[in-house]
């Protein structure tokens, strides 16, 4: 299977890759198997990827859209990755409701939550407790420290291998994450990074030998296509140590 890192001059023409690869794999997943689940990361990176795809003319009605991480908030909080993606996305593009599966926030206890997500995956897959469904994309971003989805350094979410979905852990907050395993089973897995501030990191997430442990993003092996998508801010460098 593809691994390939791909880097762009600037963050325009990173946004335009990401898009026409997006729109690529919407159309084989639904061509294919009759529909396209996803899952999304949150942050700022993607966010004109979204307020792009919003405008494109695809089969919607075939699109099911779920977050491979959220801040433990309700939708209507400035850092709520579902919320984000809505006002960009969402509530712009003909999507039916019915397809859209935010990460639920609302239950006291965030690992109740987690366990919901987990279980309303494996309904919508049609699989039984103990399987691991294969997304047909998977959006990741990578933070400053590392991190992707919300598989933090040194966070008890990087050892969890027997369930999809976990709680993760940001300065003392919790977040709700997709488990490694359970983005190890994508059949398309796309990074978008973009910055200098992202630099570092990558380099210790592309060296010969590492810890994912403090550099979580590294722990990301998934069977299928994995493309790293980088703008030159980020990826300078990078190249010679690939
Ligand atoms: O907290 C998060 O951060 C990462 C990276 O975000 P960015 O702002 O540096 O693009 C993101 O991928 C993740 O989904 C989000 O919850």
């Amino acid at each position: 299977m593809t691994h390939e890192v791909l880097i762009y001059p600037d963050r325009q023409a990173l946004v335009a890759a990401a898009f026409d690869l997006m729109v690529a794999r919407i159309h084989t997943a639904v061509d294919e198997r009759q529909r396209c689940t996803i899952a999304l990361s949150g942050g700022s990176t993607p966010q004109p990827l979204y307020a792009a795809l919003a405008q494109a003319d695809l089969p919607w009605d075939r699109i099911q859209i779920y977050w491979g991480d959220e801040r433990y908030v309700p939708p209507s909080h400035p850092d709520s990755n579902y919320g984000m993606t809505k006002r960009i996305w969402l509530d712009v593009a003909p999507i039916p409701a019915a397809n859209i599966h935010p990460m639920p926030t609302n239950f006291a206890d965030p690992q109740a939550a987690a366990a919901e997500y987990d279980r309303q995956i494996l309904a919508d897959f049609g699989l039984e407790a103990g399987s691991m469904p294969a997304f047909d994309l998977i959006l990741l971003g990578m933070g400053d420290d590392g991190h992707t989805a919300s598989l933090f350094p040194h966070t008890a979410a990087l050892s969890v291998r027997d369930r999809l979905v976990t709680v993760g852990e940001k300065d003392g907050q919790p977040r709700i994450t997709f488990t490694y395993p359970l983005i190890d089973r994508a059949r398309s897995t796309i990074f978008l990074i973009s910055g200098a501030s992202k630099q570092s990191a990558l380099g210790e997430i592309f060296a010969p030998t590492g810890d994912a442990t403090i550099y979580p993003a590294r722990g990301i092996q998934p069977q299928g296509e994995l493309l790293w998508l980088l703008d030159a801010d980020a990826g300078k460098d990078l190249a010679i140590a690939c």
